[in-house]
């Protein structure tokens, strides 16, 4: 049975700048949560919307006093998981990298390319050696349900085609971008950039959670000539303007879940820990093993 897909959703979702709390939830109670990586950014909000569970956990903190290369992305993702969320949905702000994409809009990034430099990156390493496949980070199903969810609170959402992916160019910070460098991201086909959804995309995938993002463009970085260049006062004004809107989303994503029993993932995102760990169990480091008691609960169960 180890290998049966969750029947009921349970959603994560990891709030960004400018989105640490959920109004207006049944039930809601901070939850704190412990790791074998050490801290999580936060308590957890769990709550219930009409009968479907939720697990909000604010990526910087409640009073967002963690920077990007602060975040603790393992215990974040490792807590989700003990939280028992099925799927986990990133909300945050992002410049654009395309005039296309304007201060309001929502992308739904299908692709990421991972410049983050000083974070950990792995649940894996001495002792339980994997090699997860992220060619294509986010999960179709839940970004899809997203985009939706969106569509009906109003907002302008950007959706990835077969001819076009969406990328999202994932920085260290916690300095913006020089412009020789926005320049060069747009050269590389990126479409919108933030600083902290890699590695916890990543990360998730470790832990077999399927991850989605939903991007919210608050400003031009600093490539645009017609825009001044991003700062924290103009991201955090628009992500105030559309906090109602996220919020709204939110709600009817949940509603969405609520009419659909939920199935496996096609893409084999709750199994791929299958073919990815390569440390046969005669060599595995317990103590290793014992950390990934949450991350690899499935997979350790039918080993
Ligand atoms: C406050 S501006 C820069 C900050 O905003 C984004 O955060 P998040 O992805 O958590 O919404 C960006 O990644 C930076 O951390
Ligand atoms: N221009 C930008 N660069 C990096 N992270 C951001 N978050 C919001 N806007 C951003």
């Amino acid at each position: 049975m180890t290998n049966a897909p969750h029947t009921q959703w349970t959603l994560g979702i990891l709030g960004g700048s400018g989105l640490y709390d959920l109004p207006g939830l049944e039930n809601p109670e901070w939850v704190s949560i412990s790791t074998p990586w050490g801290a999580p950014s936060d308590d957890i909000l769990f709550a219930e919307i009409e009968g479907v569970r939720l697990r909000f956990l604010p990526r910087h903190g409640r009073g967002h006093a963690l920077s990007p290369s602060d975040v603790n992305y393992r215990a974040n993702i490792d807590a989700l998981k003990r939280a028992g969320c099925t799927d986990v949905l990133s909300i945050s702000a992002v410049g654009s990298l395309q005039a296309d994409y304007v201060p309001g809009d929502f992308v739904m990034v299908d692709q990421m390319i991972d410049r983050t430099f000083a974070r950990e990156k792995s649940f894996f390493g001495k002792g339980c050696v994997a090699h997860v496949s992220v060619a294509d980070p986010i999960c179709p199903r839940l970004s899809a349900l997203a985009a939706d969810a969106a569509d009906q609170a109003g907002a302008n959402v950007h959706r990835p085609t077969e001819d076009k992916s969406l990328t999202y160019l994932a920085m260290e910070g916690p300095q913006f971008s020089t412009k020789a460098e926005s320049h060069m991201y747009r050269q590389w086909g990126c479409d919108v950039i933030g600083m902290t959804n890699m590695p916890e995309a990543k990360l998730a995938r470790e832990a077999e959670l399927p991850y989605a993002t939903m991007a919210m463009v608050t400003d031009f970085d600093c490539w645009h000539a017609g825009h001044g260049n991003v700062d924290v006062a103009s991201v955090i004004a628009m992500m105030q303007k559309n906090s109602a809107m996220a919020q709204k989303t939110v709600l009817n994503l949940i509603k969405t879940l609520q009419d659909r029993p939920r199935s496996a993932c096609a893409s084999g995102i709750e199994t791929n820990l299958d073919v990815a760990i390569i440390t046969p169990q005669e060599a595995r480091d317990p103590k290793r093993m014992a950390m990934l008691d949450a991350v690899a609960k499935r997979y350790l169960a039918q080993s």
